[in-house]
């Protein structure tokens, strides 16, 4: 069975195509796959953050993205993973500017300049955008949090809650407390599977606002814990800076969002019927290609697995090192 290892930011993942499949999978063995390859201990060739399956859409897309978080559990979107599937859709399919399928929404992607020699990237639209509690799964006995405060997690800090369409609960910080324990200490509460604010969990980001239209966005993920970028937590990010500083960026202004792994561009639109959606422009790192016999890595079996590295992460942490000078 062949996979690619990717990433976008640093987010990384294993691209599983079910045509590439040995035979196919039920929903549980899927599950079970995702949590033994991405196992960080002793999953394949240092694990993953996710699988991000990919099959055949409907009729008006080029394909299909499942996304299956490294716990075994799914959610609706991936802005990192998206962007490495338009990369694996658009090599296979020979295609520029397509569609593809996710959960809640068919969502446009295309090729974008090269970011460095060697490091390609894909423009990907995050949406359907929405504030209500029900699309979030929260429970905080109002319908929108827009910077306002959740006394049961912390007496000063200000949270905005936003489902691109996955959950995201966001908070502008500085530096200090960008840096400390808080961010793991709420999103592991609110990611226990027994709180009563989000039954189904969220990603937890908080944002360092590093100069006008720069930001810097570290991310707590459901379904993963700390991770070195979350795509929709940057997006959602982006939205709320927006927001809440309209006097430093304004719609269809680029702003540039750094996190552990890396950075992307974010744009913030508004359509004519009111509803932003964001463009999120990054890396689609190709890693390595892998073979894998799939009946033994379901037992957790990896012996004898094939990895074929492309040379693009060296091409990459070069780049991101020009960013961090
Ligand atoms: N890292 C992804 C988000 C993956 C899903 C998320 N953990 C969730 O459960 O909603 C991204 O780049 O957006």
């Amino acid at each position: 069975m062949k996979m690619q290892k990717v990433h976008g930011s640093g987010n990384d993942f294993f691209i599983l195509d079910q045509q590439d499949l040995d035979s196919n999978l039920t929903e549980e063995q899927l599950r079970e796959l995702t949590k033994k390859v991405c196992d960080r201990t002793n999953g394949l060739h240092g694990g993953a953050d996710g699988i991000l399956y990919v099959q055949e859409g409907h009729k008006d897309t080029d394909g299909r993205m499942r996304v299956i978080n490294a716990d075994g559990s799914e959610a609706s979107m991936c802005g990192n993973g998206i962007r490495t599937v338009a990369r694996y859709l658009s090599e296979k399919k020979n295609l520029n500017n397509f569609k593809i399928q996710t959960m809640y929404a068919d969502l446009q992607v295309k090729k974008s300049d090269d970011l460095a020699n060697g490091v390609q990237a894909y423009d990907a639209e995050i949406s359907p955008v929405s504030f209500n509690a029900a699309d979030l799964g929260m429970n905080i006995g109002q319908d929108k949090l827009i910077d306002g405060k959740i006394e049961k997690l912390s007496p000063t800090l200000k949270f905005s809650a936003v489902a691109v369409p996955n959950p995201h609960l966001i908070a502008f910080v500085n530096k200090e407390v960008l840096e400390g324990d808080t961010l793991g200490e709420i999103a592991s509460y609110l990611n226990d599977g027994k709180n009563e604010i989000f039954p189904d969990g969220v990603n937890v980001s908080f944002v360092h606002i590093l100069d006008d239209k720069k930001i810097f966005v570290r991310t707590f993920e459901r379904g993963v814990g700390y991770t070195n970028a979350c795509g929709t937590a940057m997006s959602a990010s982006s939205l709320m800076y927006h927001m809440l500083y309209s006097d430093q960026v304004a719609l269809e202004e680029k702003i540039t969002v750094i996190n552990p792994g890396g950075m992307v561009n974010t744009i913030v639109h508004k359509n004519q019927d009111g509803n932003y959606w964001m463009s999120l422009i990054g890396n689609a790192t190709v890693v390595a290609n892998v073979e894998i016999n799939q009946e033994k890595a379901l037992a957790g079996n990896f012996a004898g697995y094939s990895w074929d590295e492309t040379g693009e992460q060296e091409k990459y942490e070069k780049f991101i090192n020009t960013i961090k000078e």
